[in-house]
């Protein structure tokens, strides 16, 4: 590839720099380094990221990783390698999209694909799955010194009081009870995070998304949950303590609060972001209206119309950061 800018209107941008051989203008005075928040990290001599299949000792990952400045995730396998495939395109890189090799392929946990400084993995469905993938995210970027990354999750969500369709970027990734903010339990006892997000990118984005058409966008809450039928207030699970009224009554509770989708990892994705200073920004359309019932009905054609609009905006987003679209 050849070499590609990096704008960011957030800041000043001038300079460039050599990253693993690729030409990167931008200012990099500001140097965001991925921190981890481990001491016990520095005294390992080597560091396997099992579920990656990858190693500090067997792989070089400054050399493989360190002009990343884009990472997207999202819970599906096949999407995320859609999205290599998709940005490969969009980048305009070199060689067939229909090539590019699953980087995690010694392992069927996570998917992860590599597009000039664009990387793409899977997290599968829920906190856990997320939280075990990001931690081995999070320090393969620190193993790798990428600096001035960005992280974006690109998913599904149920929508509420949306138009089906409808992206929403998120301004509060909030727990059941509206409260923007993640626990852990660590060691038998409850840790909370703040999940605050990215303003400033949440409004790039918005301002992306009207530049584009058939990608109807809005900036509201996402509410997490650890579950998708009960915790998510659907009648068509295997299990159901409550009424059609009572779901109706917290999902308003939940618009009131500014709740405007429901998924199962914005508030971890938030959380660990922003202790480790990586910028971040949650992304998902809305594949149906809460309010009126629990399932998909839409078409499959629709659905993956619909799953497609997240990438279309971020993709747009790092076409603009590269100073491929002004
Ligand atoms: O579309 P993804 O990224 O998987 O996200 C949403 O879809 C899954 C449930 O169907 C959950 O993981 C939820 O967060
Ligand atoms: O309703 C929905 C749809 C997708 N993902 C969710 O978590 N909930």
């Amino acid at each position: 590839m050849s070499g590609w800018k990096w704008n960011d209107s957030s800041r000043s941008c001038n300079g460039t720099e050599k990253i693993s051989g690729l030409s990167v203008h931008g200012n990099f005075q500001n140097k965001q380094y991925v921190q981890v928040k481990n001491p016990y990290l520095e005294t390992m001599e080597e560091d396997i990221l099992y579920h990656f299949s990858l190693s500090t000792k067997t792989h070089n990952l400054p050399e493989m990783f360190g002009d990343i400045k884009f990472v997207c995730v999202g819970g599906s396998t096949n999407r995320m390698k859609a999205f290599a495939q998709f940005i490969h395109q969009e980048l305009k890189q070199p060689g067939n999209p229909e090539d590019l090799r699953d980087i995690c392929e010694g392992t069927d946990r996570y998917c992860m694909y590599k597009v000039g400084p664009v990387l793409s993995i899977s997290h599968g469905m829920g906190v856990p799955s997320i939280s075990i993938m990001l931690h081995e995210l999070i320090k393969l970027l620190h193993h790798a010194q990428c600096r001035d990354v960005i992280l974006f999750r690109l998913g599904t969500s149920g929508g509420v009081g949306l138009a089906p369709g409808t992206v929403v970027i998120t301004d509060k990734a909030v727990d059941y009870s509206f409260r923007p903010q993640f626990e852990q339990v660590v060691l038998g006892k409850v840790i909370t995070r703040s999940t605050e997000l990215d303003e400033g990118v949440a409004s790039e984005l918005l301002q992306c998304s009207s530049e584009l058409q058939n990608v109807p966008t809005v900036i509201g809450n996402t509410m997490c949950t650890h579950d998708f039928y009960e915790g998510q207030g659907r009648l068509d699970g295997a299990l159901c303590s409550f009424s059609q009224e009572e779901k109706l009554e917290y999902l308003r509770n939940a618009y009131d609060a500014g709740v405007r989708n429901i998924e199962m990892e914005s508030t971890v994705f938030a959380a660990m972001c922003r202790v480790c200073g990586l910028k971040a920004a949650v992304v998902c359309v809305a594949l149906l209206h809460r309010f009126e019932g629990g399932q998909s009905t839409a078409p499959h054609d629709v659905l993956v119309d619909y799953q497609q609009r997240p990438q279309v905006l971020v993709s747009h987003f790092i076409k603009k950061r590269l100073g491929q679209i002004i």
